[in-house]
């Protein structure tokens, strides 16, 4: 897989789509362009208002939380998104103003020879980002949840963690900088995402592969993060084997080399801050698994959350 990873050149990024994500986003971007466009501006989602007495079913729960997360408004409607964010370009084109924001941000990128990206490709990333962490996200938080919800010496700990944080942040928002200094729930994410498979497979082309020319190639990152060389029984959710760092290339579900997933810190984030709203008052549910094309669970995952 690391060696997939690292050859753009002998396995060529090239996903057999971008209709959805648009011709100019990140995504479809070719070599070049994405070496010399994608300096990878700072991105932080953070929703403090995520509490509710309600059984819900957690993943189309999560779907909508991370749509907010995101500003998404329907996936299905990739040309309104469009039209929406472009007539907002235009108008800020007109304004001298900071907003302060993703589409400022990508509106003030340059190159080293000071191009800036085209409105198209403003646009197209805008919507990538929004596509993109969607699913994934929603995926992974439902994961945790049903994690905790059967490893109740986890969710233990992670109580305990988040109790210590939160006795010194009466009345204050929790901060990125929270987040790194909690050690166990950054176990809790780097598991749930190994185990939870959010993201199966990448695409690369084999054109230059003298067995399979011409081919397109999975690379099914799912193989590398469940296979015992890699780690001891795989597929039992075990917080001890971050005790030290996993074995290099041996766990990719973020993808590696130049188009290691962009967001690949915030989706941690929004997991680690979406527990630490949440990890209280799930009940053990009796999860059945749907695998394709992820494993999800059968029923959306009926929890229940109470205020601690
Ligand atoms: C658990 C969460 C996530 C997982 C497992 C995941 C996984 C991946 C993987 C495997 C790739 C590489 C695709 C390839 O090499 O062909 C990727 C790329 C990408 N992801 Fe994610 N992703 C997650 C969350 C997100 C989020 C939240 C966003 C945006 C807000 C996002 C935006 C992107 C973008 C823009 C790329 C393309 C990067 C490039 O081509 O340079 N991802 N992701």
């Amino acid at each position: 897989m690391a060696f997939i990873f690292q050859s753009d050149d002998g396995f060529p990024y090239r996903w057999p789509t971008n209709d959805l994500v648009g011709p100019k986003s990140i995504i479809s971007a070719p070599p070049r362009e994405h070496a010399s466009h994608y300096h990878r501006p700072p991105l932080l989602g953070c929703r403090e208002d995520v509490t509710a007495l309600d059984e819900v079913r957690q993943f189309s729960w999560f779907k909508r939380q991370t749509f907010d997360v995101v500003r998404m408004m329907d996936v299905q409607c990739r040309k309104k998104l469009v039209e929406n964010f472009r007539a907002k370009l235009e108008r800020r084109k007109r304004k001298q103003h900071k907003w302060c924001d993703l589409m400022d941000e990508l509106m003030q990128i340059e190159d080293e020879n000071g191009n800036k990206l085209s409105d198209d490709e403003v646009v197209d990333n805008i919507v990538s980002l929004i596509i993109g962490g969607f699913e994934s996200i929603s995926t992974a938080c439902t994961w945790a949840f049903s994690y905790l919800a059967l490893h109740s010496d986890v969710l233990r700990k992670l109580r305990e963690e988040r109790r210590a944080l939160s006795k010194s942040k009466i009345g204050e928002l929790i901060t990125s900088e929270d987040v790194t200094k909690m050690k166990y729930m950054s176990k809790v994410v780097e598991e749930t995402l190994r185990l939870a498979n959010v993201s199966a497979f990448v695409f690369r082309s084999g054109d230059q592969d003298v067995e399979y020319q011409g081919w397109k190639v999975i690379a099914w990152l799912r193989y590398g993060s469940t296979d015992s060389r890699n780690f001891e029984d795989p597929l039992c959710f075990n917080l001890d084997r971050w005790n030290k760092p996993a074995k290099p290339g041996s766990f990719q579900d973020f993808g590696g080399g130049s188009r290691i997933c962009a967001a690949n810190m915030l989706a941690r984030m929004q997991i680690a801050l979406f527990l630490h709203h949440l990890c209280v008052g799930t009940e053990n549910p009796d999860v059945k698994t749907t695998y394709l094309p992820n494993p999800k669970p059968a029923d959306g995952l009926k929890i229940v959350l109470s205020r601690m």
